[in-house]
Formats: structure tokens, sequence, C-alpha cells
């Protein structure tokens, strides 16, 4: 079985507006709220492509309400901890360019942490624990890196969609997967990554430190996947992008469901950089049937 952990969930509150002005008064061309958060938006994929799966999280206030229901209705298996503040309220402000502005979060008590943990404890080596998103303000900042040392210590393929340190220290516990965007991997080196080379060059490292497999994403311009073995780049897609909020999530869920189906990690790649493009061309979430009508245009290359 498949489990996502979100320990910060979102409503991504998606706002259109023409001719933003700064200091004036603008008012919304279209807008949309959506359930989000990096291990939510994992699920929902998964399950919009047959993978069995479980979310896992907090939630909080009529925002958490807004995310439960939303997931209700779309199938998704649920099992979040109520915590006393509201879920927060991302903004995703589409004004011919992206503009995020991600809320922190409500506190989680230690109380409601470790029901978190004991919810985890029945996890066997079958299983893939996915741990997506930001960590809230009041838990410990090298979580990640001590469930990682944990779970993936009794044998559990463990994926982790992170950035800064807390990324930087998970690699060390052999994570099966890591997938920084280029922005993020060049971060963690103090570098600004623009081609393929240096993205290749960085993300060896983070092998050699311990990850099983990186993903690098560079959104419209290739993915790159490396392991110890090998190396393989990837075509993207062409389209219009729509709204590429849960594409770097998507890419992890046609990533880690198609390698739950066929432990095949090339046709895993194809299908998550397909399932990434969809997304991105999409408003919501990519449907099934957008990402595999994309796979032909997604061709693997090994370098
Ligand atoms: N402009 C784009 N055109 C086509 N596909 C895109 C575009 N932006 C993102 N994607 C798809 O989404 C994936 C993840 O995007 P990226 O922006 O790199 O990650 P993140 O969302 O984590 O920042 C890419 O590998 C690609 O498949
Ligand atoms: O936990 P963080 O880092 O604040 O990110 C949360 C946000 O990321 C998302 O999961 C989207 O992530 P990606 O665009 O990287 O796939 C949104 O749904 C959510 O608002």
């Amino acid at each position: 079985m498949i489990y996502t952990v979100t320990l910060n969930p979102s409503v991504d509150f998606i706002v259109e507006v023409e001719d933003f002005q700064l200091d004036g008064l603008n008012r919304m061309s279209k807008e949309a709220k959506y359930p989000g958060g990096k291990g939510i938006n994992v699920s929902r994929i998964l399950k919009r492509i047959d993978v069995d799966n479980t979310a896992l999280g907090f939630y909080g206030g009529f925002p958490g309400e807004f995310i439960l229901d939303a997931l209700r209705k779309e199938g998704v298996k649920a099992d979040f901890i109520q915590v006393d503040e509201d879920s927060r309220i991302n903004i995703k402000l589409k004004t011919g360019h992206e503009t995020e502005i991600n809320g922190l979060g409500p506190a989680i008590s230690s109380d409601k942490m470790n029901d978190l943990i004991k919810k985890l404890e029945g996890l066997t080596e079958s299983d893939i624990l996915i741990l997506s998103g930001s960590i809230p303000p009041s838990m410990p900042k090298d979580l990640y890196q001590e469930w990682t040392r944990s779970f993936a210590g009794k044998g559990i393929s463990v994926v982790v969609d992170t950035s800064g340190k807390a990324l930087l220290d998970v690699v060390k516990e052999h994570p099966f997967l890591v997938k920084p965007n280029h922005h993020e991997l060049g971060e963690l080196f103090d570098k600004k990554i623009d081609t393929a080379d240096d993205a290749i060059h960085y993300g060896k490292i983070l092998v050699e430190q311990g990850a099983q497999n990186v993903i690098v994403s560079m959104a419209g311009d290739g993915a790159l996947l490396i392991n110890k073995e090998e190396v393989y780049s990837a075509t993207i897609p062409q389209g219009t992008v729509k709204n590429s909020t849960g594409a770097g999530d998507s890419l992890v869920a046609g990533f880690i469901g198609k390698w739950d189906q066929t432990k095949d990690l090339l046709q895993a790649f194809q299908y998550g950089v397909a399932s990434g493009s969809a997304t991105a061309f999409n408003y919501d979430l990519a449907e099934k049937q957008d990402i595999e009508a994309l796979l032909p245009q997604v061709h693997i290359t090994k370098i």
C-alpha cells in the first residue's frame, strides 16, 4: 500500500486577475478552490490512475473540512487527524505570471504528532511512504530525516519531496526517491542551475550522499532521472500551461504509481513526466486520459 503524508495541507485558492494593479482594487476574472498540499496532490493523482493509496495528515477548521470533503467526493482514502487551528489557504495568483503565497499552517501538538506516528507504525516492507511538502513551524525541522532513517531502515521505500536543509539531511538516510526541481537543487549547493549538465553534476552528488533515485525536474525544459547505475533524460510535451500548481506532485505520483505497478524505472519516469505536464496543461490536476495522451511525447534517452 502507498501512504502519503501531508503535514501541512492547504486549500489552494487559484485566483486570476487581468491587468493586475499592485496598489489598486483588483477583481478576479476567474477563481477556483482545490484541496492541496503536496501529499494530497500525490494521493489525488494516484487515485485517478487507479493506484490504491491512503492520504494521512492533519486538518483543522473550515479549510480542513473543505479538504476532507473534496477528497471524499473524489473517493480518495483519507485518514486525517483533527487539530485546533485552521488548515492554511494558499493563494496561487495568475496575472500572466504565476505568484504563490503559501500559509504557515496550524500548530501541531506533540500528542497529535504521536497520533500520526501510531498510524505509521504498522507499515511493512512492501509499503511505500511519501513524505511531501513543508513541515509546519511547530514540528521538529528534522522530522523527515528521522522518519526516513526509521522507515527506510525497516526496508520501506520512502519518497521525500521537500527542499533546503531538510532535503540535504534526508538524502543521507537512503530514500528511494527525492525530486527537487532545478531551483531547489541549485539552492542546496548555492549555485544557479541552468543546464542539464549542471543538474546531472549536482544530482549525482545527492546519489553519492545516499539517495537511491533522484529526479530533477526543470519545468518545461526537461527532466532527469539519476541513480548509481545510470542517468536518463526525458523530453517534455508541448502545450499551453494553464496552472502548474501540483505539476511536481503529479510527476512524483505518476512515477511512484507506475513503479508500483511495473517495477520498471523507465516506464515510471515516462509516466511521471507525462503526469506533471498533463497537470500543468490543466486548471485542476490531470485526469488519467490527459496523462496517457501525452505519453508518446515523452522520450527517454540514456545519457
Ligand atoms: N511549462 C511546462 N511545460 C510542460 N510541462 C511542464 C511545464 N512546467 C512543468 N511541467 C511538468 O511538470 C513537471 C514538474 O514541474 P517543475 O516545475 O519542474 O516542478 P515543481 O512543480 O516541483 O516546481 C515537469 O517535469 C513537467 O513534466
Ligand atoms: O508545503 P509547501 O511547500 O508550502 O507546498 C504546498 C503547496 O504545494 C502544492 O502542493 C503544489 O506543489 P507543486 O506545484 O510543487 O507540485 C500546492 O498544492 C500547495 O499549495
